[in-house]
């Protein structure tokens, strides 16, 4: 059947590029060989093109289900404009050397059709890579998420929450105290590359170590299905009397997330550089700034570097030693980064940078200082002591818990 380009309706045979066609969970138009292998199906079941978006019908008549267009026209006229918006965010954030992509270009490879499910697999709903993966599904999670809490909850929410604590104030301070970088001490439970870093994980118990032991500040990992974290850790942490300041560890890809972290707890929040426009890091830092939260951007390489030195508003950078679509981790990248113009920059600017993963050693911990870091952000070498927060003392190589 492929090839076919027409559906047939009761009165007449439309062509499907008129279409655009949805699938249950409507947000992408679905590729023309997903809609010849639904019509391939028609065969066992008569109401597959009901998969486009129109509504399930008993009828045995195929032409009943068929047109989206003409059973919510509004409707899909928006979702198409959504569509559209997306690929005009991607191609923006590709000009700009975003590898990136915010959404699966032609949706999601599951397709359901009555009650069969389909996965068909093309390089356009297929991430590239394991940051792209994670992204994708939290562009889906997020719209579920904003459905059951919109920001307007959000918002009146906010009354409630206590005041943020100064988390750039907490690591200059710990730098000026122990002339080491200031430790922003990471809650992980698990990640994509190393699997479950720690069985018995108590969120609370971790924190409390790692306050114990000398971190200036935490990070706390949220998401639930690639790292087994949770905003109820982040919640519980900073309920439980914790006084360092709080990073929610997020892959941010909507405003919606600065709200709820904030909402939750959070002190400051993560912005990735690798996946966010510079406009998009721009609004967000704006948006942070009146919700009293601080903004870690992370980069990677010189191009994203150069990139987030020309926002305004920046205080924090992160320089993560971690490829997030290789996994591949060399904290000579920390050193790299900061040679030359860019480091003379950053000290004009006085922005702090946070050297980010593989820091195992005082070696370590000496040589990111000495490319000019003044925090370091580390998760893996503490949460696999058995004491995180003695883990601390290996760590710098003396107790900096005084
Ligand atoms: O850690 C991962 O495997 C990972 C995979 C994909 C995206 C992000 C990932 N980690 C986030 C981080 O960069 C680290 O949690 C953080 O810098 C601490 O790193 P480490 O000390 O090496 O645990």
């Amino acid at each position: 059947m492929e090839g076919v380009m027409s559906v047939r309706t009761s009165s007449s045979r439309i062509p499907l590029d008129s279409f655009r066609c949805f699938d249950s969970r409507p947000r992408f138009p679905i590729a023309r060989s997903f809609i010849s292998i639904s019509m391939d199906l028609q065969r066992l079941n008569p109401f597959s093109v009901s998969c486009v978006g129109a509504q399930q019908s008993n009828s045995k008549d195929a032409s009943a289900t068929l047109s989206p267009t003409i059973s919510d026209p509004e409707g899909n006229a928006l979702k198409i404009k959504e569509w559209e918006v997306g690929r005009l965010q991607d191609e923006v954030a590709a000009s700009q050397g975003i590898r990136i992509r915010r959404r699966p270009p032609t949706g999601p490879p599951l397709h359901y059709v009555g009650p069969f499910e389909f996965r068909i697999q093309n390089e356009d709903n297929t991430p590239r890579n394991i940051l792209e993966e994670i992204i994708w599904h939290k562009d889906v999670e997020i719209s579920q998420l904003k459905e059951r809490r919109p920001l307007h909850v959000l918002k009146k929410a906010l009354d409630n929450t206590p005041p943020t604590r100064d988390f750039v104030g907490a690591l200059r301070a710990s730098y000026e105290k122990t002339r080491l970088p200031g430790l922003i001490a990471e809650v992980k439970k698990a990640s994509p590359s190393r699997g479950v870093l720690r069985e018995g994980f108590d969120a609370v118990e971790i924190a409390r170590a790692y306050e114990k032991g000398g971190a200036a500040c935490l990070s706390v990992l949220t998401d639930e299905k690639y790292f087994q974290g949770s905003f109820e850790n982040l919640e519980a942490i900073r309920n439980a009397g914790i006084k360092c300041p709080l990073l929610c560890k997020e892959f941010v890809v909507d405003a919606w997330q600065i709200y709820y972290a904030r909402v939750k707890g959070a002190d400051a929040v993560l912005l990735i550089a690798s996946v966010l426009p510079d406009l998009d890091i721009g609004y967000m830092i704006k948006i942070c700034k009146i919700l009293g939260l601080a903004t870690l951007v992370e980069v990677h390489d010189e191009r994203e570097m150069d990139r987030v030195l020309g926002i305004e508003g920046i205080e924090l950078i992160g320089i993560n030693n971690r490829d997030l679509e290789t996994f591949n981790v060399d904290i000579s990248n920390t050193r790299k980064l900061l040679e030359g113009r860019r480091g003379q920059l950053i000290r004009e600017k006085e922005i702090i940078v946070v050297g980010e993963s593989g820091l195992f050693t005082p070696a370590d911990i000496a040589y990111v200082q000495e490319a000019g870091v003044k925090a370091v952000l580390v998760g893996e070498s503490l949460i696999k002591q058995s004491d995180p927060g003695k883990g601390i003392a290996n760590l710098f190589g003396k107790d900096i818990s005084q």
